[in-house]
C-alpha cells in the first residue's frame, strides 16, 4: 500500500500523483490534505509516517519544498524519508538508502519530473550489501 499525504502547498501535486498511480494500478490511501486551505504539514507528514513505519509501506509525501514533510517524517523510527529532487535521487534512494517515504516540493518540481521519481521510487529495488550495514547505523542511531 501506498500512503500519500500533503500539506495545502503540495495538494494539486497530490492530486496529479493520485491520478497518475490510478493509471498504474497501485493502490493509496490518501491521509490529506483535502483542499488548498492553509494547514500545518507536520500533522500530515505524522499521519502517513505512523503507516509506514513497522510496516511494508511506502509514502510520498509533498509540501513546498519537501522540506517540511521530509523533516518531520524522519523524526519517526524506522522512517527513512528522502527529499528527492530528480529520478536520479529518487532512485538511489531506494538502491542506497531503502528510503520507504519519498518527499518532494510541490512549488518546486515540475509535474513530469514528479512522476518520474515517483515510478522510480516504487520500482527500484535496495541493494543490500554494504548498503544494508549503513542504513542499520541509521536505524540504531541513538540506541548505542
Ligand atoms: O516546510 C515547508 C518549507 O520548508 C513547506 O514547503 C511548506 O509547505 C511551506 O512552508 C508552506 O508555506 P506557506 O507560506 O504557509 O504556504
Amino acid at each position: 500500500m501506498i500512503i500519500i499525504g500533503s500539506d495545502h502547498a503540495g495538494f494539486a501535486m497530490k492530486e496529479i500523483i493520485k491520478e497518475y498511480l490510478l493509471g498504474l494500478n497501485y493502490q493509496f490511501e490518501d491521509v490529506g490534505t483535502f483542499s488548498e486551505d492553509s494547514v500545518d504539514y507536520p500533522d500530515f507528514a505524522k499521519k502517513a509516517a505512523k503507516k509506514v513505519q513497522n510496516s511494508d509501506n511506502f509514502g510520498i509525501l509533498i509540501c513546498g519544498t519537501g522540506l517540511g514533510m521530509s523533516i518531520s517524517a524522519n523524526r519517526f523510527a524506522g522512517v527513512r524519508c528522502a527529499l528527492c529532487h530528480d529520478a536520479y535521487t529518487a532512485e538511489f534512494a531506494r538502491k542506497h538508502n531503502n528510503a520507504n517515504i519519498l518527499a518532494f516540493g510541490g512549488r518546486t518540481t515540475g509535474v513530469e519530473i514528479a512522476k518520474q521519481m515517483v515510478y522510480i521510487f516504487l520500482n527500484a529495488s535496495f541493494e543490500g550489501g554494504r548498503h544494508q550495514r549503513r542504513v542499520n547505523k541509521i536505524d540504531t542511531e541513538g540506541e548505542e
